[in-house]
C-alpha cells in the first residue's frame, strides 16, 4: 500500500512538474485546465493516490479534517452554535441601531450648529451604519427544523462523510475514487431555482445520479471544500466555487474550508484575512477558525439570502477573486529551483501530497 501510494505521488509530481514548466512558458491557464480535466487516466491516478493518502496516512491524526467538519456542523446545527450566532447578530444589530440613533442625533446637532454634513467623520459613521445594517439584516431567520444536516462535499474523492451520524451527504468529484461519489465538474455546475411551492431543503437528494450537472439553489445546510480550492490554478476558479457554494447554501448555512499549510499559524495570516474579506463579499461571515497541523480549518456562515444582491462587473469579480490567492500564485518557482532539502516528495508521501494538492499547476 505504501509503495502504491509513493508511486501515485511520484506520477502526480511528474505531472505537476510538466504543467509547471508549461505555465512558465506562459501558456493559458484555461487551456491547460481543459486539457487537465480531459485526461481521465491521469485524474484517476491522482484520485487513487489521494484516496490512499487520506485513508492510510491522514486518518492517523487525533482529529482529522473530516472530524473537524463533523464537529463544527453538529455543534452549529444541533447544539447551540447557530443560536449563539443569531444572538450575537441580534446584539450587534441592537448596538448598531443605537449608533444609528446617535448618528441621527449627531446630524440634528450638525444642523443646529451648522456643521458641514459631508465631513469625513459624518460620512464614516454613515458608512459603518450601512455596512452593519446590511450585515445584520437577516438576524431573525432560523433554519427550518431538519432531521438531518444536508452536506455537499465538493472534491469529495472518497466520500469521507458518508455514513456519519446526523448527516445526509452528497459527495461530488471531477473523478470519483469511490462509486458512492457522484461525478461532477463543480465549476460547470448549473444552479437552478425550484418552483416556489417546493422547499429546497426537502428536495430529494437520493435521486441524484452521475454526472451531476445541476442542483437546486439553497438546498444544503453545509458545503465542504476540503483541500479543494488550492487544486485550482486560477483565483477566478476558486471564486467561482465560492459563488456556487453561496448559492447552494440555505441562509445561515455553513461553508467549511480546509486548506493546507505546513507553516505556523501567523505565517499565512494575511492570506487567511484576504480569504475572509473575499468571502464577506459573497455574504459570508467567518464563524470559526482553527489552525491544525498542516491545515487551516475555517467555517463561514452564509448571512445573506442571495449572493447576487449586488451584481459585480467582470473587473470587480477579477479583483475580488485575486483575494483568494494561494502562495503558489505568487511564485514561479519550479521543482528544479527548490533547494534539495525542500524536495520532500521522495521521503514522505503525506508531506508530498499536502504540497501536491496545493500545487496541481505550480511548483
Ligand atoms: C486534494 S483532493 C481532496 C480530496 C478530499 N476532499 C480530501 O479532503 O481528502 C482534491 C479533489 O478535488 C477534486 N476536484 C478538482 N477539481 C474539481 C472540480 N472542478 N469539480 C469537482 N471536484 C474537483 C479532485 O478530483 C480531487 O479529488
Amino acid at each position: 500500500m505504501e509503495a502504491e501510494c509513493e508511486l501515485g505521488s511520484e506520477q502526480a509530481k511528474k505531472e505537476h512538474e510538466k504543467l509547471a514548466s508549461v505555465i512558465k512558458e506562459n501558456a493559458e491557464i484555461e487551456t491547460l485546465w481543459q486539457q487537465h480535466t480531459q485526461d481521465e487516466a491521469k485524474l484517476q491516478m491522482y484520485a487513487n493516490a489521494m484516496y490512499q493518502l487520506a485513508t492510510q496516512h491522514w486518518s492517523k491524526h487525533a482529529e482529522t479534517r473530516i472530524d473537524w467538519c463533523h464537529r463544527i456542523a453538529v455543534d452549529y446545527f444541533l447544539y447551540d452554535g447557530l443560536k449563539a450566532a443569531l444572538e450575537k447578530d441580534k446584539k450587534r444589530k441592537y448596538y448598531m441601531d443605537l449608533r444609528a440613533q446617535a448618528k441621527d442625533d449627531d446630524l440634528k446637532l450638525c444642523d443646529t450648529l451648522n456643521v458641514d454634513k459631508s465631513s469625513d467623520r459624518v460620512q464614516s459613521v454613515d458608512q459603518q451604519v450601512t455596512n452593519c445594517k446590511e450585515a445584520c439584516c437577516n438576524v431573525q431567520v432560523v433554519l427550518p427544523v431538519v432531521k438531518k444536516i444536508r452536506l455537499l462535499d465538493v472534491g469529495s474523492c472518497y466520500n469521507p462523510f458518508l455514513g456519519l451520524e446526523h448527516f445526509e451527504t452528497v459527495g461530488v468529484d471531477l473523478v470519483p475514487a469511490q462509486q458512492t461519489v457522484l461525478k461532477c465538474d463543480f465549476l460547470q455546475l448549473t444552479i437552478h431555482s425550484l418552483p416556489p411551492a417546493i422547499d429546497a431543503l426537502t428536495y430529494d437528494l437520493k435521486n441524484l445520479a452521475s454526472p451531476v450537472n445541476q442542483l437546486p439553489k439553497a438546498s444544503f445546510h453545509v458545503v465542504v471544500f476540503s483541500l479543494l480550492l488550492e487544486y485550482f490554478p486560477s483565483p477566478v476558479q476558486r471564486w467561482t466555487c465560492c459563488v456556487k457554494a453561496a448559492e447552494l447554501l440555505c441562509r445561515n448555512g455553513l461553508l467549511l474550508i480546509i486548506t493546507p499549510d505546513s507553516n505556523s499559524q501567523h505565517r499565512n495570516a494575511p492570506m487567511m484575512k484576504s480569504w475572509r474579506l473575499a468571502l464577506e463579499k459573497l455574504g459570508f461571515q467567518r464563524w470559526k477558525y482553527e489552525k491544525m497541523e498542516h491545515i487551516h480549518c475555517i467555517a463561514f456562515r452564509k448571512v445573506y439570502e442571495d449572493p447576487s444582491w449586488e451584481p459585480l462587473s467582470d473587473s470587480a469579480v477579477n479583483q475580488f477573486a485575486q483575494m483568494l490567492y494561494i502562495p503558489q500564485d505568487l511564485t514561479d518557482a519550479c521543482y528544479d529551483d527548490l533547494p534539495q532539502e525542500n524536495n520532500i516528495a521522495d521521503h514522505d508521501p503525506h508531506e508530498f501530497l499536502l504540497s501536491a494538492c496545493e500545487l496541481p499547476f505550480h511548483d
